[in-house]
Order: structure tokens, then C-alpha cells, then sequence
């Protein structure tokens, strides 16, 4: 059997807070093969993106293993980390914060291969291009701002800027829940097209049931820092084996909580509900 690409072990995350420290994941332990996706649900608090800030390696676990590639980077050293870096890359949910406003798109996704030790200038500007082709976005975007973007735009630029340095492991922290529906599953399209093109792994965190049902080939929910429920997206979508699994599947189908869900997925919901 190969192993997992990912694989998390009994990780533990503590922040520290006035008069002592907050467990904010709780003995988690996943793992994800080369190519798929997870997804990682629960309420908010739960703990997932603390999750996602441990897999970036933007806090240090207080304990656990994360192994990349067979790598466990959990302790590792910033000096021991830096050249591996590259191989995990983010997206956030808001495409606009997240990117530099003064830089013109194809100077945003430059920018990466900079780091990269991409020399010439130019030639990170024809990667930048590349890039930016591959997401979909025309090539008289280059030379724009991110004001001057909509917002799936802007995530599409947040994409093609993560995947500059062409990591093997991208954690998407609710990439899509900022973009209206129609946008949301142009978005969800890319980030499959672009999996099966490179074998990229995804690590997806939402509160969207309808997304995750679309993206993820296994899911796993949090509560209050705890994994409760981690199953294949069908198992854990359509026969939850927790309650609380059941609890957010009700809340999900509960119209006031359906904005943000577009009607495919409203339907599919819809469907679950008498399985
Ligand atoms: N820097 C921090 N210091 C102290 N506590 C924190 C810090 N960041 C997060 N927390 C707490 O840790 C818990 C988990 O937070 P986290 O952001 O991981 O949850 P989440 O599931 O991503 O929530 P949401 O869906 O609202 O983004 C929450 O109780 C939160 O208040």
C-alpha cells in the first residue's frame, strides 16, 4: 500500500491566553493520498484553521506529527523548513485582503518565484502569465491592480499566486465562501481541473456542505478541537455516524443557513435528507 501524501498524528495546537493556554485542537490525527482532497467542516471555533495555520506551519504544534511526503515538519526548525516551504501553499477567504494592492496582478504572482530564486524578471513574468492563463483570467489582466478585479477574479489571482511555486499540498481555508454561487463553483472547477492536471493535493476547509459534497473525496469533522466523525464524503454527507454529524447536515438543510448554497446543491441536500 502507498502512504498517505498527508498524514496528521495526535496533533495537538495550544494558543496562549491571558492566565494560561487553549486547546484548540485536540489530539487530531488524518491523512489524505497524493491527488485527493479533504475537507475539514464543523461550527465555527472548532478549530479548522487552526488546523490549516498548523499544516502552513504558522504555529508550531504543541505536539503531533505532520508528515509532507514522508517529512514530519511539525518541530521542525524555520532554517529546516524554509526550502520546503514552496511544496505547501495557501488560499485564504478573503481574495482581496490577502492580496497586495499596490502590485499589479502579473507582479502578485511574480512574485512567489522571487523567492523561488527565479533570477531574471523576466522570466518570472512569463510564468506570472502562464499562471494566469491557467486560471482562466485574460491576458490583459496582467498589468491590473486587484482593485480593479471582482472578487472571483481576485481569488482566481490567489490561486494562480499560490500555485506558483508549484506546491504539492494546497490548504484552501473557505477559498470560495466570500464569492457569490455561480462564482463559487467557477472556482471549485478550476481548483478540480487543476488537480487533475498535476496531482496536487487539496486540503478544504468550509462550512459549506454543498461545496465539500462537490470538491472532497473524504471529509472530516471538528467539534470544539476534537475530530468526532472522518469518513469518505459519501459515508459522512449521506450516513453520518455521529449526531452532531446529523446536527450540522440539519443546519445545512435549514433554509435560513442555505444562502451561499447554489440550487445543484440545494437539490442534492434536498436528497440527502431521506437517506
Ligand atoms: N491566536 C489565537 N489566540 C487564542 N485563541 C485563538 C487564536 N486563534 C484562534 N483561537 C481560538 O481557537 C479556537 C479555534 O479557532 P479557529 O479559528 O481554528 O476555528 P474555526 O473552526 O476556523 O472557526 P471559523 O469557522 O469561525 O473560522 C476558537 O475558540 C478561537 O477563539
Amino acid at each position: 500500500m502507498t502512504k498517505p501524501f498527508l498524514s496528521v498524528e495526535n496533533l495537538v495546537v495550544d494558543y496562549h491566553v491571558p492566565g494560561g493556554t487553549f486547546r484548540a485542537v485536540d489530539d487530531v490525527s488524518f491523512s489524505v493520498d497524493k491527488g485527493k482532497t479533504i475537507a475539514v467542516v464543523g461550527e465555527s471555533g472548532c478549530g479548522k484553521s487552526t488546523i490549516a495555520k498548523a499544516l502552513m506551519r504558522l504555529v508550531t504544534p504543541a505536539s503531533g506529527r505532520i508528515e509532507l511526503d514522508g517529512t514530519d515538519i511539525a518541530a521542525m526548525s524555520e532554517a529546516k523548513l524554509r526550502p520546503l516551504r514552496s511544496k505547501f501553499q495557501m488560499v485564504f477567504q478573503d481574495p482581496y485582503g490577502s492580496l497586495d494592492p499596490h502590485l499589479t496582478a502579473q507582479e502578485i504572482v511574480a512574485e512567489p518565484l522571487k523567492l523561488q530564486g527565479v533570477r531574471s524578471k523576466a522570466e518570472r513574468h512569463k510564468e506570472a502569465a502562464k499562471l494566469i492563463d491557467q486560471v482562466g483570467l485574460p491576458a490583459k489582466s496582467l498589468d491590473r491592480h486587484p482593485a480593479e478585479f471582482s472578487g472571483g477574479q481576485r481569488q482566481r489571482i490567489g490561486i494562480a499566486r499560490a500555485l506558483a511555486s508549484k506546491p504539492e499540498l494546497l490548504v484552501c481555508d473557505e477559498a470560495t465562501s466570500a464569492l457569490d454561487v455561480s462564482v463559487q463553483a467557477q472556482v471549485l472547477r478550476l481548483l478540480k481541473s487543476i488537480q487533475d492536471e498535476t496531482g496536487i493535493t487539496y486540503v478544504f476547509i468550509s462550512h459549506n456542505l454543498g461545496v465539500v459534497q462537490e470538491i472532497s473525496d473524504s471529509v472530516m469533522v471538528m467539534q470544539r478541537g476534537k475530530l468526532v466523525e472522518h469518513g469518505t464524503t459519501a459515508q459522512v454527507l449521506t450516513a453520518p455516524r455521529e449526531d452532531y454529524t446529523r446536527k450540522l447536515r440539519r443546519a445545512a438543510l435549514d433554509p435560513s443557513t442555505m444562502r451561499g448554497l447554489k440550487p445543484r446543491h440545494v437539490v442534492r441536500s434536498l436528497a440527502l435528507k431521506g437517506a
